[in-house]
């Protein structure tokens, strides 16, 4: 953590903080002179003290899963009078400078229990903690960044005033997508599982079952139909339909030898759930290279769901705050075999919801969010939409299922004269 510490200091006072209040964003950054600058927003009406924890360590793992533990650690040892926030810290436009942590308002009467839990952490974990302190007049406040050290003294060059700080032009939240959230390459992804092998074991069970980069670029004689979309939207039924009408193969990503390690993947931070669901696209493209020798396939899921859930879910707050279109988030890795047609079924929430109820099956936790958290959902269509090299063709899917049939046949025929 020390050396971690001591690389983000040159950078500390560029750095913008941001802590979300009710879900709105409050953004403060540090200077070395007051120049009667008003007192940032979370600071304000504030009778308590103030801190806040930042979640940074070199080790991208270790960092990930220590975040992923954090509010858990901290609401079971904080008193009740403490209150947390979300929050981040960044160098505005700079990629992957995102740290994630928590602010935390403590009203208690004395501050010693929180203090000593903070100065355990910053002792034995990947975390820099600071505290606020307000002036005599109340008119001011200053940061104090902790050592990680015994004696929580200032580690600061100098003193550092807080003062609001523009809202940035992108997103914070968007910074550290690349590589942490979406993956663009075999060997990235590969990365994080094979780090993870001696804390996950099924990890090493997932690398066992991988293909070489080239197998999964291999380009087949048939078409390859992918059909995308939220789920109960049809896929199953219309991916089992088009098997049926095309004489297709029918694949899907992740594929069936990874059903055994889902679960366990779906209980890991974005990181690492992320980096399986990556590599399943690898093992599904050497599937569909070898089956579209001998007939057309269709893919019930594929690269689009992987980045557009890993979107919609690093990114927080409304859709304008996803990366807009064009950006790079959104460019099909040079590494994945391009499908022929991306179809991406599309249905209003009622309607999904309906079909949910119906169906009755167990969810997984991203799909119950999906069915609670309208903008969560949003985000996701609209990240499916922005995704290109292929883009994907969208369809209403609330017609009955054998008109979504021939409607899809009729975009296959055009597209991929079958
Ligand atoms: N066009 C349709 N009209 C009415 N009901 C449909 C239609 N297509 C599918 N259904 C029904 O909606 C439910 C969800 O469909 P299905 O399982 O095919 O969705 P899915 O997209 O594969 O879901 P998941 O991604 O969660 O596996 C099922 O009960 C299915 O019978
Ligand atoms: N290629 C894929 C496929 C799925 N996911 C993730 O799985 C969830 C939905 O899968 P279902 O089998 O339940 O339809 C969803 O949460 C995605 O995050 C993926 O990332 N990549």
């Amino acid at each position: 953590m020390a050396r971690r510490t001591m690389s983000l200091i040159p950078h500390w006072s560029s750095r913008v903080s941001s802590v979300e209040l009710n879900g709105t964003p409050f953004y403060f950054s540090t200077q070395e002179k007051h120049r009667g600058e008003e007192v940032p927003r979370v600071f304000r009406e504030n009778d308590g003290r103030c801190y806040s924890l930042l979640v940074c360590s070199s080790d991208t793992i270790r960092r990930a899963k220590f975040y992923a533990e954090l509010k858990d650690k901290l609401l079971t040892n904080l008193s009740p009078e403490c209150h947390l926030s979300p929050m981040c810290s960044f160098l505005p436009n700079i990629k992957d400078s995102l740290l994630k942590g928590y602010f935390l308002k403590d009203t208690s009467e004395s501050s010693s229990p929180t203090e000593r839990l903070l100065r355990d952490l910053t002792q034995r974990d990947p975390v820099l903690v600071c505290s606020y302190l307000r002036g005599e007049t109340g008119g001011v406040w200053t940061q104090h960044l902790w050592s990680d050290g015994d004696n929580h003294t200032m580690q600061m060059p100098k003193d550092y005033y807080v003062v609001p700080a523009e809202a940035p032009e992108h997103h914070p939240s968007t910074l550290n997508i690349i590589n942490s959230d979406v993956f663009y390459s075999f060997e990235e992804a590969y990365q994080v599982l094979e780090k993870c092998g001696d804390i996950i074991p099924e990890a090493r069970a997932v690398l066992e079952l991988l293909p070489s980069r080239e197998e999964a670029r291999r380009k087949p004689d048939f078409p390859v139909i992918v059909i995308e979309g939220l789920d109960a939207t049809g896929k199953t039924t219309l991916t089992e339909s088009l098997r049926d009408a095309l004489g297709a193969s029918l694949l899907r990503s992740p594929p069936h030898c990874l059903s055994p390690m889902r679960a366990r993947f779906d209980r890991e931070p974005p990181l690492i759930r992320r980096a399986f669901y990556a590599l399943g696209n690898y093992i599904t493209a050497v599937q569909i290279g070898q089956e579209g020798m001998k007939t057309p396939v269709i893919v019930d899921r594929f690269w689009h769901s992987t980045a557009a859930y890993a979107i919609a879910t690093a990114v927080s707050g409304p859709v304008c705050n996803l990366p807009a279109e064009g950006s790079e988030v959104y460019c099909w890795p040079s590494d994945v075999l391009q499908p022929s047609l991306v179809v991406c079924l599309t249905l209003d929430p009622e309607e999904r919801r309906r079909r949910l109820r119906d169906r009755g099956q167990g969810k997984t936790e991203e799909e119950q969010e999906l069915e609670h958290n309208q903008l969560f959902r949003l985000k996701v269509e609209k990240a499916y939409q922005r995704i290109s090299g292929p883009a994907c063709v969208t369809v209403d899917a609330s017609p009955p299922a054998d008109l979504v049939l021939q409607q899809v046949l009729l975009l296959i025929r055009g597209k991929c004269h079958l």
